[in-house]
């Protein structure tokens, strides 16, 4: 067998994950034995080896302390068998990753979809669906398949090959900035409308999906600013309408609704025309959260940092730096929507500790009536996220009418 030197492949890690990703990624889903060398068992024990992973996986962890000159490390090389890497690579992303967001109470599981082994015939073992690769709920499927699609989205444009197009993007413009303008100017939550075709939780929303025309409603109507989806699988999104409705000349601010994993999304976000982003707490763990706002004030884009409960938002309140903060009245796992979660996550010593800080939060999901909008202003929002009440009607301009009792256009 050929070896393959571990100390490289840390340089090009996800070249590693991918090909584990192909490899396992597909059996996981597929009920159908495969016949593969890499889950051979340890030929004398007849089982899987796990201590050789925990073994190999320490001077594979510890290489990412070495330099990296040109893509190349200088440590000490070691030759390991190549299928053994596979699996290193397998266990040192899930277990590490995972425990991490564990310990912040993050369920939503990092790990590429591969789970433990099942079954053995013969020499061989397979996977069937079971609790390790089975996604808990829908944002746990939505970010696993992310992880499949931005190795896909890089095999096409390497990160060297986006930044490079941050040269021809346009002006970033102030988010942040139009939401306490527009809420100073009509005295209500600034309004951040969603250019949304479909979701998980509601299927289609509007079969005659132009997002350019219903974007030019929407700041009509007077919106401050626009969420563009840009997931494909899940809300049938995408980048090109991010990019059609910033060159379309719409003023408002633009709002890259995606799910954030990786570094390489956001400069993907700003090259396509983005003025913000959003950072999931569900999702991504503090010191993720962290480096992302770094990179987010460098490419001077503004964050939406999105909590679902309080102790999302007492990770998120020990976070320097944080300007925007929306609260998710839907419960991502039962898709159940509550506008009293936002109030919950306002009162008290929270929301003296919100207002203190001067962060403007937002209420996103499950608005729909003037009722709705005065309920969480009152709760102490200053902006609004809003999707499907809106992107619904035949004139979104009027739907923004309806939602908040009167027109906000001017
Ligand atoms: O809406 C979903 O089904 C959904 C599922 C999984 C992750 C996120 C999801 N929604 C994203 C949103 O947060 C909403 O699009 C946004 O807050 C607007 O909500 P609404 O006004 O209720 O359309």
């Amino acid at each position: 067998m050929e070896g393959i030197n571990v100390m490289s492949l840390r340089a090009s890690s996800s070249a590693t994950a991918a090909a584990t990703h192909r490899l396992s990624f597909q059996q996981s889903l597929n009920p159908i034995p495969q016949k593969s060398t890499f889950f051979m068992r340890n030929s004398k024990t007849h089982m899987p080896n796990h201590s050789l992973l925990k073994q190999l996986a320490v001077p594979s962890i510890k290489s990412q302390q070495f330099d990296v000159k040109d893509g190349s490390t200088t440590a000490p090389e070691t030759k390991i068998p190549e299928e053994d890497v596979l699996k290193v690579k397998e266990w040192e992303v899930g277990m590490f990753q995972d425990e991490v967001a564990a310990s912040q109470g993050i369920k939503i599981r990092r790990r590429p979809p591969t789970g433990p082994p099942q079954h053995y015939v013969g020499p061989f073992e397979f996977r069937l669906q079971n609790e390790g690769n089975t996604p808990r709920n829908i944002l746990e499927e939505i970010i696993w398949n992310k992880d499949v699609e931005i190795f896909k989205m890089k095999e096409k444009k390497s990160l060297g090959m986006v930044r490079k197009m941050l040269d021809n993007a346009p002006p970033v413009r102030d988010f942040i900035g139009a939401l306490k303008d527009a809420n100073l100017r009509t005295g209500l939550p600034g309004l951040i409308a969603e250019v949304k075709k479909a979701s998980p939780s509601r299927g289609v929303l509007r079969e005659d999906f132009d997002p350019v025309q219903i974007a030019k409603a929407y700041e009509k109507g007077g919106a401050a600013c626009l969420s563009v989806l840009t997931d494909e699988k899940y809300f049938q999104g995408s980048f090109e309408n991010l990019e059609a409705i910033r060159s379309s000349g719409v003023q408002c601010p633009l709002l890259c609704k995606e799910f954030i994993i990786e570094a390489y999304q956001i400069y993907y976000a700003r090259a396509k025309g983005a003025d913000a982003i959003l950072l999931i707490a569900a999702v991504l763990p503090d010191l993720d959260i962290k480096y992302m706002l770094k990179i987010c004030k460098l490419l001077g884009l503004a964050a939406l940092v999105e909590v679902h409960d309080e102790r999302e938002m007492d990770r998120v309140l020990e976070i320097e730096g944080i300007q925007l903060v929306g609260i998710n009245n839907r419960d991502l796992g039962t898709f159940k929507v509550d506008i009293a979660n936002t109030k919950k996550l306002l009162e008290g010593e929270r929301g003296e500790r919100i207002r203190q800080k001067g962060i403007t939060v937002v209420g996103e999901s499950g608005l729909f009536t003037p009722a709705d909008i005065a309920y969480v202003q009152e709760a102490g929002v200053k902006a609004v996220l809003v999707g499907e009440s809106i992107v619904k009607q035949n004139d979104p301009s009027l739907g923004i009418t309806q939602l908040f009792g009167k027109d906000i256009s001017s």
